[in-house]
């Protein structure tokens, strides 16, 4: 397949896959800033860029809208993303956020906003190095202005601006192939309200079961099992802190994250983030931690039901507490609080407890991407400590 804007940018190339010669790091070295170009790039005649200041409530409502109706689509249209407001306003303005990478096009007569693409800066590391990155997410298109190669410019345009901020590397998920993925991860699924999955047509029913018989095989206990468990809250901030950087260590590419992070990206947040921790009984140690973000999304072609709130697996340490009860924790909280599906990626240790918990796994794949950094070989899921929204 022909690559013609990948094949000119600082990634791993199709053809260099293999070639453990290549040194590892950045495929490119820094551009003396006043070598950036400093204008933005152009744009078809009709389309202007516009800064996307995700802090007011009119601008939230326009991204929110472009992507409630043209964002990602399952490969049958069964489903569309439905990130909300909130989650926008909290995804886009971590610690250190900078609003010129929150990027917009509009028509220049009606305003209206026609595609989306944004930058956050986080602390990656990959092997022993930390790197300053921007997490590239909600490159967005509208439906009617696609395959015009906008989705280029775009990228070269929050490229531009990201150098501006002197940051030359990115990570990036995607459900399409590119050059090149340092891992491909699967997604699982645990139905938490199988009868509404059976309805909607993602799930069947299984052979020689009933509906009942599947509700059964599904249900959960009303309260989580574990003593000590509970939300997680600002006091919690150091031991929660510490107890994740410790666990990370042991993955090949891992966020950074310092305390500033954690209260920003892990501190609960009604409909958007859940955290939830283990605190002995005995010892008030913070001793496991897990959690999960809020994306609903748009149910298409379907009569009794609209939206899908769906719950997707975060961070989770688990230094005492068995994974596999931790994790069937939060299944328990998710379905009390009315989500429909549980998701989880295969990344860090969840592939040792999907199964036993009833997942089943998904027919997408996610494949993560590095920008302007090579590692010399792709990386398992295991080896996987990061994950995007
Ligand atoms: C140092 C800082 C660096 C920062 C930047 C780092 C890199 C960040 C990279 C971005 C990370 C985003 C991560 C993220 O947001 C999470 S992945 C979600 C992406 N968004 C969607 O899928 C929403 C629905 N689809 C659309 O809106 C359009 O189809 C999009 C806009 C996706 C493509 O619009 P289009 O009208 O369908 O297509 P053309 O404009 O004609 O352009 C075709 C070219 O675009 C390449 N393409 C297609 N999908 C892509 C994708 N998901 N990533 C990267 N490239 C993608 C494609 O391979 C081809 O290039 P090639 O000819 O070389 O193959
Ligand atoms: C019921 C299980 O599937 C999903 O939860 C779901 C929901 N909405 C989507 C929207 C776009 C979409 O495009 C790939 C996929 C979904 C999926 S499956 C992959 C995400 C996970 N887990």
């Amino acid at each position: 397949k022909r690559h013609k804007f990948w094949e000119t940018q600082p990634v791993g190339q199709f053809k260099d896959v293999g070639n453990s010669n290549l040194p590892e790091g950045p495929i490119e070295p820094p551009t003396p800033l006043s070598e950036v170009k400093q204008e933005p790039y152009n744009l078809p005649g009709p389309y202007e860029w516009i800064t996307c200041d995700m802090d007011t409530k009119e601008m939230c409502s326009e991204v929110y809208t472009l992507l409630a109706n043209n964002y990602v689509e399952d490969d049958e249209n069964m489903f569309r993303f439905n990130y909300s407001k909130e989650f926008l306003h909290w995804a886009l303005r971590p610690p250190g956020y900078f609003r010129s990478w929150h990027i917009g096009v509009r028509v220049k007569t009606s305003k209206k906003l026609v595609a989306f693409i944004t930058g956050v800066p986080a602390r990656i590391r990959a092997k022993d190095a930390i790197v300053n990155m921007a997490e590239i997410n909600f490159l967005c298109v509208h439906k009617k202005l696609r395959s015009k190669r906008l989705a280029p410019v775009m990228i070269k345009e929050v490229t531009r601006r990201v150098h501006l901020e002197n940051i030359w590397q990115a990570a990036y998920t995607a459900g399409v192939v590119l050059p090149t993925p340092i891992s491909t991860c699967q997604y699982w699924h645990r139905s938490l309200n199988p009868k509404k999955l059976i309805d909607v047509g993602f799930s069947r029913l299984g052979a020689r079961m009933t509906m009942s018989r599947t509700i059964k095989l599904y249900k959960l206990p009303d309260s989580p099992v574990t003593p000590g468990f509970r939300k997680m809250e600002l006091h919690d901030l150091p031991a929660v802190t510490r107890l994740l950087r410790d666990y990370l260590k042991q993955f090949i590419v891992a966020p950074d994250f310092d305390e500033n992070d954690v209260e920003h990206w892990l501190l609960p947040k009604e409909d958007v983030v859940d955290s939830y921790l283990v605190e002995s009984p005995e010892t008030h140690d913070v001793t496991d931690f897990c959690s999960f973000y809020t994306l609903p999304s748009t149910i298409l072609g379907n009569q009794n039901y609209s939206t899908l709130k769906a719950a997707y697996s975060y961070y989770n340490v688990s230094t005492r507490t068995p994974l596999l009860q931790l994790m069937n924790d939060a299944l328990i909280v998710a379905k009390k609080k009315g989500y429909d599906v549980f998701n989880a990626l295969d990344v860090m240790e969840n592939e040792t407890i999907l199964k036993e918990l009833k997942f089943g796994p998904g027919d997408g794949q996610l494949h993560y991407y590095l920008y302007n950094y090579r590692l010399n070989r792709a990386l398992r899921p295991s080896e996987l400590g990061l994950v995007l929204l």
